[in-house]
């Protein structure tokens, strides 16, 4: 592990409110807010946080499926936008790197088209890119529901007709379906039952060994990115909290809203006592987010210059940054 896939820098993504009958923009809800991490090849990045706090945009911004607001980011050595210096991918070159980087969503039963046989979800891509004509294109699909633990005769079926973990399955196998370099995965266990999310989970991290992939793994249950992850950015309001290596940021998490995080997550030992840290309030608006540190308002060590001063990504151990005034 070396060379960075991906490299995100002061990446925005701002959503326009509109609002009057002529629909003026009179705000912005700030989804995103000026995040940076990299991602190295062969790693597992796991991007955690409460719901609303921006994961998903971030994903759909650097597969520039949202248009960004400001930042840049590099995929592989390449640019795909830099906003301040006007410059992006154009759309040809912009649908070859799709090839290279796929995205798996939360719930594989809205985003497979269900008038569609399994044969033509999975091997859609290939016609699409001229790779293969559609009855080669099937064939290669068998291969991809097999080596995602389907039976390949699953191509004549139906996207109804499989449980909700083979669903996922079949869009993972459609995800490989172009040898991607890089995945992200947007929830993709959110949608399933416990026993059923540590298969796929298994069959995740076997597809990475054997087809050297990368992933970026988006997620609200600490549980799972402790074990999955090699490295985790911590998302609050639209920025990255803290970031560390797994084993540092669950051994010694420094933010309080880290650490309020993970008192909520289950000790494997239940005689282990544990404080669990409640927080103040609610989380306020990305539309209105609180000036200086946007998690003063919550966080339990607030001082005056939190209130005032927005604090900076600082470096507190090899592999362990935290972005807080209490460092
Ligand atoms: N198309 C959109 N227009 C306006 N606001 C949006 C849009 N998409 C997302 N948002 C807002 O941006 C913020 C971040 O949403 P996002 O879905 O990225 O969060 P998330 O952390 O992925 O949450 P969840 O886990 O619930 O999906 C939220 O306040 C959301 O309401």
């Amino acid at each position: 592990m070396s060379e960075n896939i991906l490299e995100v820098n002061n990446l925005k993504k701002y959503f326009p409110i509109c609002s009057g009958v002529f629909s003026r923009v009179t705000g912005a809800v700030k989804a995103v807010d000026d995040i940076s991490f990299t991602i190295k090849k062969g790693e597992i990045y796991g991007l955690v946080g409460e719901s609303g706090c921006g994961k998903s945009t971030t994903g759909r911004t650097i597969l520039n499926l949202l248009k960004p607001t400001y930042g840049s980011v590099v995929f592989n050595g390449k640019l795909i936008f830099d906003v301040e210096k006007k410059q992006y991918l154009d759309h040809k070159e912009m649908r070859s790197l799709r090839r290279d980087m796929q995205i798996i969503f939360q719930d594989p039963g809205t985003c497979l088209d269900p008038r569609m046989n399994v044969g033509t979800i999975v091997s859609e891509g290939l016609v699409e890119h001229g790779i293969a004509k559609r009855k080669e294109a099937i064939n290669m699909s068998r291969e991809l529901l097999e080596l995602c633990g389907l039976r390949g005769e699953c191509v004549t079926k139906y996207p109804h007709e499989f449980s909700g973990g083979q669903r996922q399955r079949i869009a993972i196998a459609r995800a490989l379906t172009l040898a991607p370099k890089f995945i992200i995965g947007d929830e993709p266990l959110a949608a399933l039952d416990v026993s059923i999310q540590a298969q796929v989970l298994t069959l995740m991290q076997d597809l990475k060994e054997n087809l050297g992939l990368t992933y970026l793994f988006i997620s609200h249950d600490l549980g799972v990115v402790k074990y999955f992850c090699d490295r985790i950015g911590v998302m609050y309001l639209g920025s990255i909290a803290e970031q560390a290596s797994s084993e540092s940021l669950f051994a010694n998490p420094l933010h309080p809203y880290t650490k309020s995080l993970l008192s909520a997550v289950p000790k494997s030992n239940p005689k282990e006592k544990k404080e669990r840290i409640i927080l103040k309030g609610d989380v306020p608006s990305p539309a209105n987010p609180p000036k200086g540190c946007k998690f003063h308002t919550r966080c339990p060590h607030a001082m005056p210059v939190c209130k005032e001063t927005v604090p900076q990504m600082k470096t507190i151990e090899t592999d362990h940054d935290v972005c807080c005034h209490l460092y």
